[in-house]
């Protein structure tokens, strides 16, 4: 069981440290926020949220960094060492990688000026990974509606929670191969959008396909409800974000959000704590990782 206060009285610095680590690398890289958000997101989806992404191939494990959606893509990893780092300074040997990835989203988001929360802790670190996990449960961008759908639901999340929480693709980038069939073959996108990212993504497969746009045309740095003003405008980068905004059942939520971002914040909020307490290891289940890439 989860808990706001389960490091109360082992880490009170707990969030301090996260910040001041946090807070020099997004000066330096505001994406890295988008990034650290989204491992915990992969992180939360294989196995639930128990630093399971974190840990690197070795001798008799097949990590998850490797994996389809993780492969040339994942990142932010070095950050989540140094914020490990300082929480071990502040607190040795207490507070789990999989806490600290929590943690450092909800820093992340509030450093690009989305919501803060309060983030339930006490998940710990698995000895395993899942690369078949990594493979078969994260949603690829070329699924529709009723594929995320499922994919949330397999995974206790409903879809209010997916719409909500996609609510994240107003920050960060993704690279031309995830993005090249909506912008060359869908015809539900704003036709100019469309050219504008075509001089970025060329046709031919294999030419640019790590050639990076911003998921939020025009804000990829900040936190906010933009995201779904682009669905509604036909301007969302990948098909998979458009597949919310297309006559189907999730168009009034988007709708809802284009004229409340605090009724986005609210429900981003909700979501990324239900997606928190995907199934994690807890009590004396797992261990305490002492570096994150590796079991102790
Ligand atoms: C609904 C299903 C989702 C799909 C199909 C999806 C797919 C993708 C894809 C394809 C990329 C670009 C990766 C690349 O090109 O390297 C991406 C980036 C990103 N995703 Fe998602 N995503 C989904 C949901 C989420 C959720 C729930 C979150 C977090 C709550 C999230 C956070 C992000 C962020 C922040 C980035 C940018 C990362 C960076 O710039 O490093 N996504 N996503
Ligand atoms: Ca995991």
């Amino acid at each position: 069981q989860l808990s706001t206060g389960f490091y109360a009285s082992s880490c009170p610095e707990l969030l301090d440290a996260v910040r001041s680590a946090l807070r020099p690398a997004v000066a330096r890289e505001r994406r890295v926020a988008a990034s650290i958000l989204r491992l915990f997101f992969h992180d939360c989806f294989v196995q639930g949220c128990d630093g399971s992404l974190l840990l690197d191939d070795a001798s008799g494990l097949k990590g998850e960094k490797n994996a389809a959606p993780n492969k040339d893509s994942a990142r932010g990893f070095d950050v989540v060492d140094a914020v490990k780092a300082a929480v071990e300074k502040a607190c040795p040997g207490v507070v789990s990688c999989a806490d600290v990835l929590a943690a450092s989203a909800m820093e992340g988001v509030a450093l690009l000026g989305g919501p803060r929360w309060k983030v339930k802790m006490g998940r710990r670190d698995s000895t395993t990974a899942s690369f078949n996990g990594a493979e078969n449960d994260i949603p690829p961008p070329t699924s529709g509606l009723a594929n995320l759908t499922r994919l949330f639901a397999a995974k206790g999340l409903s879809q209010k929670d997916m719409v909500a929480l996609s609510g994240a693709h107003t920050i960060g980038l993704a690279r031309c191969t995830n993005f090249r069939d909506h912008i060359y073959n869908d015809t539900d996108i704003d036709a100019g959008f469309a050219g504008t990212l075509q001089q970025r993504c060329p046709r031919a497969t294999g030419s640019g396909d790590n050639n990076l746009a911003p998921l939020d045309l025009q804000t990829p740095n900040v936190f906010e409800n933009a995201y779904y003003k682009n669905l509604v405008a036909k301007k969302s980068l990948l098909h998979s974000d458009q597949e919310l905004f297309n006559g189907g059942a999730a168009d009034a939520q988007v709708r809802e959000y284009v004229g409340s971002q605090s009724a986005f914040f609210a429900d981003f909020v909700e979501g990324m704590v239900k997606m928190g307490d995907v199934t994690p290891l807890t009590g004396s289940n797992g261990q305490i990782r002492k570096n994150c890439r590796r079991v102790n």
